[in-house]
């Protein structure tokens, strides 16, 4: 059993309640969990359950009605907006089902953008940008731009966007929900090496159980709460990588790759 300082997120009774004129809606109800640094976990539920809400919330983008969020040990509901922001840049990605790529700029600019933010030297920031693209597989399309490249491309330039700061924390809603079965089979082994590579957190959206399968342990969210928690089988997931493509190395050398551009650099 881990101790408490292995635990990166905490949700307390997290509650958020929409008005719409006269008429109440309990998004996310009651909820209380805590998830491990390095854990892939996944928030699973139908339409409309209330996962993507919970997702926003422990991401800092909803405000809650009532309860906290602690992230790293900072309750992130009652940080400054400037301070939020920061942190956010700091400590947390993003992968978005529609990609959310900036059209105008190629493939390399957008993976680039984090490291803008973060201001870091142009030379430094594109060579790492360079290097997640390859990474991800896609070294032959540093120069396009997303109208230029097929869906699962552009999330895989998501991907490599939302890793190459190292986030400590990778939130994603629905990453594979435009993708067909098999892309999306790809780009769930890509976020899961790219994460375990670092030792990063996954906090995943998706209403496909076949998809939530890839954590190492689903909340089931029904209408707002948490119905059940599945820690997923080790063994039976070996089983599910075996039967698949592997992941290629080249992602698990990740990490060494981006150490080892930032030590000569
Ligand atoms: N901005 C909003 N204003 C009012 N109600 C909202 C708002 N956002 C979400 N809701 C309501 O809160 C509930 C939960 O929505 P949420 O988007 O979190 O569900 P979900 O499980 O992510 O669904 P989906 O898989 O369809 O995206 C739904 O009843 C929804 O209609």
């Amino acid at each position: 059993m881990k101790n408490d300082q292995d635990i990166i997120i905490q949700v307390k009774n997290a509650k958020k309640i929409y008005r719409m004129g006269k008429e109440r809606i309990v998004a996310v109800d009651d909820v209380s969990f805590s998830i491990k640094r390095g854990e892939f976990c996944c928030l699973y539920g139908a339409s409309g359950s209330g996962k993507s809400t919970l997702l926003n919330l422990m991401a800092g983008i909803e405000k809650l009605s009532r309860g906290q969020i602690i992230i790293k040990g900072y309750n992130i509901h009652k940080m400054s907006e400037k301070a939020l922001a920061k942190f956010r840049q700091n400590t947390l990605g993003f992968v978005f089902q529609s990609y959310n790529l900036l059209n105008s700029m190629t493939a390399l600019e957008n993976v680039e953008l984090p490291l803008v933010f973060k201001h870091m030297k142009p030379k430094i920031r594109r060579k790492l940008a360079r290097q997640m693209l390859i990474n991800v597989g896609l070294g032959s399309r540093l120069k396009h731009k997303p109208t230029e490249m097929s869906g699962g491309q552009q999330q895989r330039v998501g991907i490599a966007r939302a890793f190459v700061s190292k986030p400590e924390i990778v939130f994603a809603d629905e990453p594979t929900g435009n993708l067909d079965s098999k892309t999306s089979r790809e780009v769930m082994e890509l976020i899961k090496s790219m994460a375990k590579a670092n030792n990063q957190t996954i906090v995943m959206v998706t209403h496909d159980r076949s998809l939530a399968d890839y954590a190492d342990r689903i909340i089931h969210i029904l209408d707002g709460k948490i119905q059940e928690i599945i820690e997923v089988n080790p063994d039976s997931k070996e089983s599910q990588e075996s039967s698949e493509n592997t992941p290629n190395q080249v992602y698990e050398q990740t990490a060494d790759n981006i150490n080892a551009l930032s030590a000569s650099n």
